[in-house]
């Protein structure tokens, strides 16, 4: 149906071979090591409800979404995710369990545990302040007397000042969010990896594009370029604008040396067909939308690959 040359997904494919032939090899944080590149940048239309999805492999974009769910009602502990089925974000607290107390216990135990034990939860399943507590409650100290500062009870809500914005001054070039906050880093489990939204209105569509200081191209890409079109879909929405498109820019852009399966066998494919994202219903704020709002359609990828994560 789609010339594969002018596919929206041909950029993708395009990058992954290119670090994938050309990469610096290096060890990385990780020890897996990586082919890696600084710099990238990729472009695709939200025009007609169209959603990038990749159609390669399958992806499953209802983690992906709920994620960005858990990431808007500033939760940062892992057990909602948990007893919503998803397992992504298990590997890091499950790690920090392990080393801690010498267990040998296995990721199923882990989260059961999780969901069983609101003790346990609240010790081990917590991320400290990552992306959640940054977007909607990004710390605020108040002058508490003799020079002393306090933190105020209610920090800064990024994403309703956003959606504010958009709507009062869409001229706006502050139209932005962000992850890192420089004070708060170290004690996240990790540093915010897509780190900085920016947004723009221009002939009454929204634009939305994501800097993302490091991208595990084989992996995360995927859950990352969906996650960016679903917010700018929501904010849309919100501000009563049409979607317009998504800019995609990449850090340190990178394979993991074990996904030499998945790369072969998806370079091997070719893209096709235009998956649409569909938003049922227009919830009364940015805060209100629950899973069952979102909905794909035309999406007829090819089989999923399966590929460890680097913890
Ligand atoms: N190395 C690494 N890559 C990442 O993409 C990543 C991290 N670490 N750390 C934090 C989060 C967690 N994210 C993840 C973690 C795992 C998958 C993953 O395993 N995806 C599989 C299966 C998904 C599932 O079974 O639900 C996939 O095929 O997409 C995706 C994103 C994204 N981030
Ligand atoms: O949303 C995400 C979260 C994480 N990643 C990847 C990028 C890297 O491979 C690791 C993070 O390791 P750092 O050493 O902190 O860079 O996770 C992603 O692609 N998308």
């Amino acid at each position: 149906m789609t010339d594969h040359i002018s596919h929206y997904e041909q950029q993708y494919l395009d990058l992954m071979r290119r670090i994938w032939t050309q990469g610096d090899e290096r060890i990385d944080r990780t020890g897996v090591g990586t082919r890696s590149l600084l710099g990238a940048m990729m472009r695709f239309s939200l025009a007609g409800d169209h959603v990038p999805l990749l159609t390669t492999k399958r992806i499953y974009w209802k983690v992906a979404a709920r994620e960005m769910l858990w990431f808007l009602s500033g939760d940062t502990n892992i057990r909602e995710l948990v007893r919503q089925g998803v397992h992504i974000w298990t590997d890091w607290p499950l790690d920090a369990y392990r080393k801690a107390t010498g267990e040998d216990i296995d990721r199923d135990t882990f989260e059961r545990r999780i969901i069983d034990d609101t003790g346990f939860a609240a010790r081990w399943g917590d991320l400290g302040p990552v992306y959640g507590a940054q977007w909607v409650n990004w710390p605020v100290y108040e002058p508490a007397g003799d020079g002393l500062y306090r933190r105020a009870e209610k920090g800064r809500n990024q994403i309703a000042e956003l959606v504010e914005s958009i709507r009062a001054t869409p001229g706006s070039r502050r139209l932005l969010f962000t992850g890192w906050n420089v004070a708060e880093v170290p004690r996240m489990a990790l540093p915010p990896c897509h780190m900085t939204y920016q947004f723009q209105v221009a002939d009454g569509r929204l634009n939305g594009l994501l800097f993302q200081r490091s991208c595990d191209l084989g992996l995360g890409f995927a859950f990352n370029i969906f996650g960016l079109s679903m917010i700018t879909r929501m904010l849309a929405q919100q501000c009563d604008l049409e979607p317009g498109e998504v800019v995609w820019q990449g850090g340190d852009v990178h394979l993991y040396l074990n996904h030499a399966d998945l790369v072969e066998e998806q370079l091997r494919r070719t893209p096709s067909g235009a998956p649409k994202l569909r938003i049922n219903r227009r919830p009364s704020s940015i805060f209100d939308y629950g899973i069952d709002d979102f909905e794909v359609l035309d999406y007829a990828p090819q089989s999923h690959i399966a590929a460890p994560v680097a913890v």
